[in-house]
């Protein structure tokens, strides 16, 4: 039974919690038992040929057979895979391979043996049709073997999952952790370890990391960089008393899509607390599973988790901004909210208190949709009792006609006069005071407001108002392995094979950004305001920025950018997604993201240096990107190659 459900509900994915078991040939029972004890899945040892102690014994080997000089294979070494049905297996068992293996063991014998362990663990794990196993440690400095036995694994693996287990440490000494020995005794950054692990498969996406909680916890920008990283399980040895720190870092974990595994003993005389009181097993059998009040623990803390702002229940597919329908758009009142307080501090300024009721301001919602903005300024010249004349100019013929009613319904048409043509060809037949627009991009300018604008400005008075009144664009590097991936399916080979392959490394994206490590502070990258003085200014943009990621969180691995913007409406009011300022509950812009053809690896101390160019040409605009520090990437869509946006 997942962990139930956080206040408010949660649409999204479920958060389930398993047990890590000892060995036990008796399946059926020990799957049994945890499942009535109110765990989702168990993470158990296969074997049925040996006893636990056979696993923790350093002499023992698999039993091979030599049935030829040059090929030799292990005895069978399970139980039969009917001792538990299909479903039960893919559904409620996670494999847990032997934990003696260490394939990068300078004892030959000792790898190979592991060797030929992993992979027949693994075999027998498919067979079972298990969604996953949980992999031992790398033991040691060196992990090559181990990922080359791997990659060997997860090119015929099926659909299983292959969860690498990692204990969360590193150490605060940061030269240390950024020596090439990082794994050395006393010295450790396990995420290199990790990293390492996984550039060496290539970011497969099968491949996860299994974080194990320890109880003292590095500091909370290493810890960061996790977020980063695909589907975590922690480790949550130590419930229930769970520090603050933890407290936080599990409710984090729990914010990016994680499962939870519970490893142990009780070593607790459980204090009867508020998760106790819900559930109890005795009640029911007289049984209680030992490790429940460790259970009820994680199910409390996900529970009493702040609930999902009512921005993302609504949530729309944003993957395409442009077959967003209106609808959607108009369900976003805090937008429209923000834009009425701008209009009507703008109209007070425009017009005195002895001239409203003689003076008729002259505004134009260029680009009006169905009419939100109308709507807004309308109630915005109610509010502060000015006159007001709107002329609605709309290019989507198919917003116009909904324009029309909404018009006519609502009796404005002494008011509001209704355009349907492109805002740069319009000959306007007067000039407007002000001049309200929402072509805004999630990073800012990128579906060209600035050129719509341009042309727009012919008709705003010389010292006419726009709102917005500006907009700036910002950065921040991210490590987001997901979206990545997610990437990636078109770029299989190292050497790019066809302009399609480029294409999708070389697009922004607009996402919802889930999992994903912000390693630093975003920063500006361009703004546009309006009106401006267009004999003096073009809309061609470069900027070179240099971000410091802090020094306590160790290395890292940048796979992109992600990208906001933040939009001056009027004066003191604004609107954006920029984190540090985004306007809260306003869910019409998700995030872009900026991916890297190769992640590049930042270690402590080194500045990441990039490069934005907003290019414009005479049928498009298009941005191109590059890193030059630590090292040089490549120069990313070149002259508009792969993503550009026409004019
Ligand atoms: C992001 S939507 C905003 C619609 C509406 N104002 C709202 O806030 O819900 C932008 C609108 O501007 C229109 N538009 C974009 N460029 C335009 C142009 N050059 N001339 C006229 N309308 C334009 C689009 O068709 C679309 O209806």
């Amino acid at each position: 039974m997942p962990l139930g459900e956080r206040y408010g509900g949660d649409k999204s994915e479920s958060r389930y919690c398993g047990v890590e078991t000892d060995f036990d040939d008796d399946m059926p029972n020990l799957l049994s038992l945890n499942i009535h004890g109110g765990f989702d899945f168990v993470i158990a040892t296969l074997h049925a040929g040996f006893s636990s102690d056979a696993q923790m014994d350093p002499n023992y080997r698999p039993s091979l057979v030599d049935d030829d000089t040059s090929r030799s294979h292990a005895l069978p070494f399970a139980g039969s895979d009917l001792v538990l049905s299909p479903s039960q297996w893919s559904s409620h068992v996670v494999g847990k391979i032997s934990s003696w293996i260490d394939l990068d063991s300078e004892d030959e014998t000792l790898r190979k043996d592991s060797e030929i362990a992993l992979k027949q663990e693994i075999a027998w794990a498919s067979h079972l049709s298990l969604q996953a196993c949980l992999l031992p440690t790398p033991k040691g400095t060196s992990c090559a073997n181990y990922a080359k036995c791997l990659n060997q694994i997860l090119q015929n693996l099926g659909s299983m999952q292959l969860w690498l287990r990692i204990p969360l440490e590193k150490s605060e000494d940061d030269t240390d952790a950024s020596s090439p020995d990082f794994m050395g005794e006393g010295h450790n950054d396990s995420w290199e370890l990790w990293n390492s692990f996984r550039l060496l498969c290539e970011h497969h996406s099968q491949l996860s990391v299994a974080l194990d909680i320890l109880s003292s916890l590095p500091s909370a920008s290493s810890v960061a960089r996790w977020f980063g990283e695909p589907s975590f399980l922690t480790n949550a040895r130590g419930y229930p008393c769970l520090s603050k720190r933890q407290q936080r870092l599990t409710t984090a974990f729990f914010d990016h899509s994680i499962q939870i595994v519970i490893s142990g003993q009780p070593v607790h005389n459980i204090p009867l607390g508020a998760s106790e009181s819900n559930v109890d097993n005795n009640a029911e059998g007289g049984w209680r599973h030992p490790l429940k009040s460790y259970l009820d623990y994680v199910a409390f803390l996900y529970q009493k988790m702040d609930p999902l702002p009512e921005q993302e229940r609504f949530e729309p597919l944003m993957d395409n901004l442009e077959a967003q329908t209106y609808e959607t758009f108009e369900k976003d009142t805090v937008k429209y909210s923000q834009y009425q307080r701008a209009v009507a501090k703008a109209l007070v300024d425009r017009v005195s208190d002895e001239n409203a009721s003689s003076v008729t301001t002259v505004l134009m919602v260029v680009g009006a949709g169905r009419g939100p903005l109308v709507r807004a300024s309308l109630q915005a010249a109610e509010e502060t009792e000015r006159k007001l004349k709107i002329y609605a100019v709309e290019k989507n013929p198919n917003a116009v006609v909904t324009l029309h009613s909404l018009v006519k319904l609502e009796g404005w048409e002494e008011r509001v006069t209704i355009v349907s043509c492109d805002m740069r060809n319009w000959n306007a037949p007067e000039k407007a005071d002000i001049l309200v627009s929402e072509l805004l991009g999630s990073f800012g300018d990128n579906e060209l407001s600035p050129e719509c604008l341009d042309g727009a400005q012919r008709f705003l008075k010389e010292d006419g108002i726009s709102i917005p009144s500006s907009y700036t664009s910002f950065i921040q590097p991210v490590t987001a392995c997901k979206l990545y991936n997610d990437v990636k399916p078109w770029f299989l080979f190292p050497h790019i094979k066809s302009h399609k392959d480029l294409l999708h490394f070389e697009t922004a994206y607009v996402v919802k950004l889930h999992r994903v490590a912000r390693l630093a502070h975003t920063q500006p990258v361009f703004t546009f305001t309006h009106p401006e003085d267009l004999s003096k200014t073009s809309n061609q943009r470069y900027k070179k920025l240099r971000f410091d990621i802090p020094s306590d969180t160790g290395s890292s691995l940048i796979h992109g950018f992600a990208g906001y913007f933040d939009a001056t409406l009027y004066k003191d009011v604004h609107l954006g997604i920029e984190p540090s300022t985004a306007t809260p509950n306003m869910f019409s812009w998700f995030p872009i993201f900026f991916p890297l053809r190769t992640p590049v690896y930042v270690q402590p101390g080194t500045p990441l240096e990039v490069h934005f160019w907003r290019c414009c040409g005479s049928t498009k605009v298009w941005y191109e990107w590059c890193v030059t520090s630590p090292s040089a990437s490549a120069m990313h869509n070149t002259n508009g190659r792969s993503y550009w946006v026409g004019l």
